[in-house]
C-alpha cells in the first residue's frame, strides 16, 4: 500500500458538502510548485474570461497566508454577512469573490493562524458561505504542495487543476512534484500554463526570452499533458492588477486556455 498520507480511498471519504444554498457546478484549482510565478494572476484572467463568456463565475482564494485575489479586482470592502452565511464580494462584472482579506479587520493584517485553523477557514469558505450558482469556480491554491493544498483536494470536489509555471532550471522537478500530487490525490491536471515565457519588444515586436528557452513542451509531453499557455511577461498586467483593474485586461494569452477548459468541464445552460 502506498505510505504517502495521499490515500486515495480516504481522500475520497473526507470530501466535504458546500452549503444548501449553493449549486457550484465545476471546481477548478490553479497550483504552482512555487511561490511568485502567476498563479494568482492566472486566476484571476481565467475567471475574468469565462465571466465574459456568460458564465456565472466565483473565485476561491484558497491562498489564506498570501491572499492577493481581492485586491487584484479592486474589492476592499468587508464581506457581509446574512442569517444563512457569509456573502462574497461582488466584482464589478458580477464574479463572487471571496478571500480571508474580506474578512480581515485589517486587509494588511498578516494571517498568523497554525496548519488546522487555516484548513478549517479553506474549509469555510466552501460551506458557510452562500456562493448561489456558480458555474466555474475557480480556486487560487497557496504554492507548493504543503498542507493547505492537501486540504483543499481533499475536502473540496476539484475536478481539474492547472498548474502555472515560470520558465526557470528547476521547473521540470517542481512541476512534477504538483503534477504528482494530484495524481496521488486523483485530481485531473487539465495542462500547463507558463507564465513569464518572453517579453516582447515595444519596437520590433521580438520575443525576448528572459529566462531562457521554455522546457515546458518537453515537460507535457513527459507528464502526457497540454501547454494550456505561454504568457508573456506584460506591465500593463501588471499595472491593471495593482490597480484593481484586472477586469479590462485585453490580452488574449489565456483565451485558448479558457476555451479549453470550457470545452472539457463543459456546463449546462449559462
Ligand atoms: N505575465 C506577467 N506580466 C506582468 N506581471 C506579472 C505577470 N505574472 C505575474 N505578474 C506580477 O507578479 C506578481 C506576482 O504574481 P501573482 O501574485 O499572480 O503570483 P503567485 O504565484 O500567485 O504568488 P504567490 O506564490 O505569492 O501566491 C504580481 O504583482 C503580478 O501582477
Amino acid at each position: 500500500m502506498d505510505s504517502t498520507p495521499f490515500q486515495t480511498k480516504e481522500s475520497q471519504d473526507l470530501k466535504i458538502e458546500t452549503h444548501e444554498m449553493n449549486q457550484v457546478k465545476k471546481v477548478i484549482g490553479v497550483v504552482s510548485g512555487k511561490g511568485g510565478v502567476g498563479k494568482s494572476l492566472v486566476t484571476g484572467m481565467l475567471a475574468v474570461n469565462m465571466r465574459r463568456k456568460g458564465y456565472r463565475v466565483g473565485v476561491l482564494d484558497a491562498d489564506i497566508t498570501g491572499p492577493s485575489i481581492p485586491r487584484m479586482f479592486g474589492l476592499h470592502r468587508k464581506a457581509q454577512g446574512s442569517e444563512h452565511g457569509v456573502l462574497p464580494e461582488r466584482s464589478s462584472n458580477d464574479i463572487s469573490v471571496m478571500s480571508i482579506n474580506l474578512l480581515l479587520e485589517n486587509e494588511e493584517d498578516p494571517v498568523l493562524w497554525r496548519g488546522p485553523i487555516i484548513a478549517n477557514t479553506l474549509k469555510q469558505f466552501w460551506t458557510d458561505v452562500i456562493w448561489g450558482d456558480i458555474d466555474y469556480m475557480f480556486m487560487d491554491m497557496p504554492p507548493g504542495t504543503g498542507d493547505i493544498a492537501l486540504t483543499a483536494f481533499q475536502s473540496l470536489p476539484v475536478d481539474g487543476i492547472v498548474i502555472v509555471t515560470s520558465p526557470q532550471d528547476l521547473v521540470h522537478m517542481i512541476v512534477k512534484k504538483a503534477y504528482n500530487m494530484a495524481k496521488k490525490m486523483n485530481v485531473p491536471v487539465i495542462g500547463l500554463v507558463e507564465n513569464m515565457s518572453y517579453v516582447e519588444c515595444g519596437d520590433c515586436g521580438k520575443q525576448i526570452k528572459l529566462f531562457g528557452e521554455s522546457r515546458i513542451d518537453e515537460i507535457a509531453e513527459e507528464l502526457g499533458t497540454k501547454v494550456l499557455a505561454k504568457m508573456p511577461i506584460d506591465p500593463k498586467i501588471a499595472q491593471l492588477c495593482d490597480n484593481g483593474e484586472i477586469e479590462k485586461f485585453n490580452h488574449i494569452a489565456l483565451d485558448e486556455a479558457a476555451k479549453y477548459i470550457e470545452e472539457k468541464y463543459s456546463v449546462e445552460g449559462k
